[in-house]
């Protein structure tokens, strides 16, 4: 599904991360860990290809077709998809006519999405515009459900969201991981960026990733890593350079 080989990103003339290798299969979720700072969204943001984040060298292949110099609707029209850490305001766009511009399938009906993730009240408001927090994710989570996307590129999808709503989006998220289906059939994958672990409550995850100072340290059973940073820091994963 995707590949990163030996991925080098600079964001001016300063390289952020530093030689990435990462391959995500079908059907699988990981997990990106790590401290502040270390290149977590960076290295989304370059998987999307936002203009700001320069691959210096190395190859973003997705379903084997290279994507490292595609623009960002061609990958989006291959199947990726994300939902930022900070998702900017849009003024003058209201949400309801961006879910009509972004739905793919202009014959499916998107309500049914719209109702499940409590967004009725906000169609007619601009994206963003002084929603709260969680009302963003939510926003988010539903653009991305009615963008339908293969690969789903998530940043902290739980920061600043309530205990309730919490429940809300891990489902949702399962829903679009397609986590109730059996591991042979999910089409879909993801990424996702998590500092709490929360969001694993809800998904069956693969694969953990820790990254620090741009470079991947450990990797291995995402719980245990978890674990592992709960009980000793980041040091450890410095220290630890290997599969856990
Ligand atoms: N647009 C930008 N311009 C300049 N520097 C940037 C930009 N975006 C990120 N950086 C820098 O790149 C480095 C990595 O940032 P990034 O946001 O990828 O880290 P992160 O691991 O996601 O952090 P956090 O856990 O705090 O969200 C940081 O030093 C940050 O200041």
């Amino acid at each position: 599904m995707l590949e990163l080989q030996d991925l080098h990103v600079a964001i001016g003339d300063r390289e952020i991360l530093h030689g990435i290798n990462l391959h995500i299969e079908q059907g699988e979720t990981h997990v990106l860990m790590g401290p502040n700072g270390s290149g977590k969204s960076t290295l989304l943001m370059a998987i999307m290809g936002f203009d700001a984040y320069k691959v210096t060298s190395g190859k973003i292949i997705m379903n084997g077709v290279d994507v490292t110099d595609k623009p960002v609707h061609e990958r989006a029209r291959l199947g990726m998809g994300i939902m930022f850490q900070r998702p900017p305001t849009i003024s003058g766009l209201k949400l309801g006519k961006m879910l009509n511009v972004i739905n793919p399938d202009k014959d499916r009906d998107i309500q049914p999405a719209i109702t499940r993730m409590n967004m009725v009240d906000f169609l007619e408001r601009d994206i963003n515009q002084g929603f709260s927090g969680g009302e963003i994710k939510r926003s988010e989570i539903l653009q991305m459900m009615v963008q339908d996307p293969s690969f789903i590129m998530l940043d902290e999808p739980e920061s600043g969201v309530d205990l309730e709503n919490i429940h809300l989006m891990g489902e949702s998220i399962a829903f679009l991981l397609q986590k109730h289906q059996r591991f042979a059939n999910r089409k879909n994958s993801g990424l996702v960026i998590t500092h709490t672990g929360y969001i694993m409550d809800y998904l069956d995850v693969d694969k953990g990733h820790v990254m620090i100072n741009g470079e991947f340290k450990c990797h291995g059973n995402p719980r245990d890593i978890l674990k592992l940073i709960k009980e000793k820091g980041y040091n450890e994963c410095l220290r630890c350079d290997k599969i856990v």
